[in-house]
């Protein structure tokens, strides 16, 4: 069984605006309001892909009952806690000649709410996998993915992380099976700006050689890097296509790039799933379907990639 865990959803309020200008009233073009946060998307493009998961978090106010109704009919199984104080974020992307986002705060976690999610933790068994994707609310401290961690410990689950900063380099050690930071979080991480492929492979590896198992390092439009845990190196380019909403690429690639491996343990075919499934939902106004990813995946085999 796979396991997303999105500590703060939201409502993704997407809305286009052609001349948006800081420090006037803009108008909207077009607008669209997704359910959002990270684990969430995962579970959305898993089950797009025919992968069932079980969506846990935490939700509260209206926002989250609206989150709530909406994740009752996307494919997948939820579980989420309704917490009492706050409500869950309204994230806001802007789409004009650049993409802007701001991103709400979410709701107040208390010990006790934790203990709640870590009670459903403890059920997970021997061969599933959990995902732990996205910011956290700054009611809890920045070590709660490593807490997770160490619980899980030696249980043979294979763990995903997609977070930044010491959120993610707080894991390391634990092994996670897969962490997908993009190649500017890759930078943050060691106070380094980026600019060749080499310098993203060498410092990917760091993150290996601080107990990660696989690496996968994605570049928007420059397509991914894949550093496995044998320490093979896999690069993939992007397919041709007209960027709509990249809001979640990061996302599809992590659920593509677990599908595909899943499918039959091939690096490669995990690659070029989760690099379909990132440039399709790029090329789309929200994530993914299932033929839009195909199609990609098609056109990238042909392409030599
Ligand atoms: N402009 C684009 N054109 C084609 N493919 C793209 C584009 N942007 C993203 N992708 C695909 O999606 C993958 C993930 O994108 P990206 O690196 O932007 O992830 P991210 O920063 O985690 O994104 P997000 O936080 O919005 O989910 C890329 O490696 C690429 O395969
Ligand atoms: O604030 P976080 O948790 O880092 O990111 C949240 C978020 O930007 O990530 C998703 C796209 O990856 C969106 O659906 C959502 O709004």
């Amino acid at each position: 069984m796979i396991y997303t865990v999105t500590f703060n959803p939201a409502l993704d309020y997407v809305v286009k605006a052609d001349h948006f200008t800081l420090g006037t009233v803009n108008r909207a073009d077009w607008e669209g309001i997704y359910c959002g946060g990270k684990g969430l998307n995962v579970s959305t493009v898993l089950a797009a892909l025919g992968f069932g998961s079980t969506a846990l978090g935490f939700v509260a106010g209206f926002t989250g009952h609206e989150i709530l109704k909406r994740v009752m009919n996307m494919g997948f199984r939820s579980d989420f806690i309704q917490v009492e104080k706050g409500m869950s974020r309204i994230n806001v992307k802007i789409k004009s000649s650049e993409e802007t986002e701001l991103n709400g705060m979410g709701p107040e976690i208390t010990g006790e709410d934790i203990k709640l999610l870590f009670d459903k933790l403890d059920c997970l068994t021997e061969g599933d996998v959990l995902v732990l994707s996205g910011s956290i609310p700054k009611t809890i401290d920045d070590d709660i993915y490593e807490r997770i961690m160490a619980r899980l410990k030696d249980r043979g689950i294979r763990i995903a992380v997609d977070a930044t900063k010491d959120l993610l380099i707080n894991v390391l050690p634990y092994q996670p099976f897969l962490i997908k930071p993009n190649n500017h979080e890759l930078g943050e991480m060691f106070h380094v700006t980026l600019s060749s492929k080499e310098e993203i492979i060498e410092y990917g590896k760091r993150l290996q050689e601080m107990g990660a198992q696989n690496v996968l390092i994605s570049m928007a439009g420059d397509g991914a890097i894949l550093i496995t845990a044998d320490h093979e190196v896999y690069q993939m380019g992007v397919p041709k296509g007209i960027v709509k909403n990249s809001v979640g690429a990061g996302d599809s690639m992590v659920a593509g790039f677990l599908a595909g491996y899943l499918e039959n343990g091939s690096y490669e075919h995990a690659l070029r799933l989760g690099s379909a499934a990132g440039s399709a939902t790029a090329f789309s106004e929200g994530l993914a379907t299932r033929d839009e990813i195909m199609i990609l995946y098609d056109e990238l085999s042909k392409e030599g990639f």
